[in-house]
């Protein structure tokens, strides 16, 4: 055995999309700093690429307890794994990845050779509760870690409610704008149309809408719940969430609370990237030669698809505004052939924008240039546009995104929400209006919420203190084994 054999040995398991993987990184890296020894369990064609584009095996090889393990997700390599094609990864999941997960857990596994102290805690992803099954088997606790917002959480708790109370399924585009009585604590701003995307599926046995359901309706069954929040954000959905799972975490931003433990740690962290695409760092000299707060960073995380229509309605709205743009278009993520771009784009590109195919865009968003984020609302996104006070106009695509986006406009005022509209002119409109015309209403709000994220994760604040209780819990139900 190791030397840490003696330490409460914790296995991470996310759903494997960028996402996902990327913070609960994070929250391995937390663990491993305060002692425990760590499995992180990829996907396999997840972990060939994070050895690909980042520096994971050097930056955890710091950490002695720590170690990366690897499972099938049952899909063909060419699968895309992204757009409307991730209910894919869940039925193959379920079906491949949970009988292989289990014998990695049973005695000679991988998991349980002899070779590591045995598992004591799991924390696998929420939308896994597969894993509940498996870990309550081998006697071992399990922690849930939902990558989402606790707003979206709450509203996936909350669909039995709406569709006993006919709000679901939606019956009429026109009613998209009425607001729900459903979602308690919600009520005055959600409206059928900011509900997660899965929820518009005419027929409520689409699988998509099933799985998030179901799975939230799970979460009971876990020793804890972790959300990626922060109690002065979130404090209203938490208030509510915490009437039926008790036991929660909030212990985000998880990208900020890993930063402050490391530089009380180490006087220079070193640069970290999770990302699965060649993170372009050339787009950081073109932002040093931009003026403060003249840029605005694109980017739609590592899911959405654009149709054609989308790209040049999106571009057109950019180049027509005359700012300054860095805008990241992942490979494969626009529908079609990309060919016959506008001359106009193209002049106006060479003029005012830079393009790239990944960004680091935790940098990005922290440097003195970028002044506003066009974004689809990933959760993730939304921690790190916070924490660097970037006020966003929100373009949702799917999932979670479409209660984050009401959530940043509506009631934390930190940006617009565009949701449903992707036409030249509004883009162009709201690109002025964010960078311009009314910068000065978003300043006080998103400054405001900058400091309280940042007081979370110091010593002390509420995300800090959760992340300890988390790791006592760990290390306390290793003691009741
Ligand atoms: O050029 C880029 C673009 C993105 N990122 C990073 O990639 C992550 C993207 O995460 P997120 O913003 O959450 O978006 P998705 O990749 O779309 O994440 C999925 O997972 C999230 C967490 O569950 C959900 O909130 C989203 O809706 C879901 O699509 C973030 O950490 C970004 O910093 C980069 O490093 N470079
Ligand atoms: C792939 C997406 C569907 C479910 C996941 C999710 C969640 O509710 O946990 C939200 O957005 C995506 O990251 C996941």
């Amino acid at each position: 055995m190791d030397s840490q054999s003696n330490s409460p040995h914790v296995l991470i398991f996310p759903f494997p999309v960028q996402g996902h993987v990327s913070c609960m990184l994070k929250l391995a890296e937390l663990l491993c700093l305060s002692g425990l020894s760590v499995t992180f369990l990829n996907s396999d064609i997840i972990h060939r690429r994070l050895l690909r584009y980042t520096d994971v095996i050097s930056r955890f090889s710091r950490y002695p307890g720590f170690r990366f393990e690897t499972i099938s997700d049952g899909l063909p390599p060419d699968h895309p794994r992204s757009g409307n094609r991730v209910v894919d990864i869940f039925d193959s999941i379920k079906m491949v990845t949970k009988p292989m997960f289990r014998e990695m857990l049973l005695p000679g596994g991988c998991l349980n050779s002899g070779k590591r102290p045995p598992v004591s805690s799991i924390i696998a992803d929420g939308i896994m509760c597969f894993t509940i099954d498996v870990a309550k088997e081998m006697g071992i606790p399990i922690y849930l870690f939902r990558t989402v917002s606790a707003s979206c959480f709450w509203a996936f708790y909350c669909i039995p409610k709406l569709i006993e109370s006919g709000d679901l399924p939606i019956k009429e585009d026109d009613e998209m704008d009425r607001l729900l009585l459903g979602v308690t604590g919600m009520e005055k701003y959600l409206r059928l149309r900011d509900l997660p995307s899965f929820c518009r599926a005419n027929d409520l046995s689409d699988r998509a809408f099933q799985v998030v359901t179901t799975e939230t309706q799970e979460t009971y069954r876990a020793n804890g719940l972790i959300l990626n929040t922060f109690d002065d954000l979130e404090e209203s959905a938490l208030a509510q969430i915490r009437k039926h799972i008790p036991n929660l975490y909030s212990i985000g931003p998880l990208h900020a609370n890993l930063k402050s433990r490391l530089e009380a740690k180490l006087t220079s962290p070193p640069r970290s990237s999770n990302s699965l695409w060649e993170e372009d760092r050339t787009c950081m000299t073109w932002l040093d030669e931009q003026a403060q707060k003249s840029v605005i960073y694109v980017s739609f995380g590592s899911m959405t698809m654009l149709s054609r229509n989308e790209l040049i309605e999106l571009w057109y709205g950019l180049v027509n505004s005359r700012k300054k743009f860095l805008w990241v278009v992942r490979p494969n993520s626009v529908a079609g052939d990309g060919q016959n771009i506008p001359a106009q784009l193209l002049e106006g590109t060479l003029e005012r924008g830079y393009m790239v195919r990944w960004a680091p865009q935790e940098e990005v968003l922290a440097h003195p240039a970028v002044g506003g984020f066009l974004t689809h609302s990933g959760w993730n996104s939304t921690l790190e546009s916070i924490v660097a006070a970037v006020p966003m106009i929100c373009w949702p695509y799917y999932a979670d995104q479409q209660v984050n986006s009401r959530l940043v406009g509506e009631v934390l005022k930190l940006g617009f929400d565009m949701k449903d509209i992707c036409d030249r002119v509004v883009v162009e409109k709201f690109i002025k209006d964010l960078m311009d015309t009314k910068r000065d209403e978003l300043t006080r709000p998103v400054e405001r919420m900058m400091k309280m994220a940042r007081r979370s994760v110091a010593k002390d604040g509420t995300s800090y203190s959760n992340l300890n209780r988390l790791i006592e819990d760990i290390k306390n139900s290793k003691e009741k084994r």
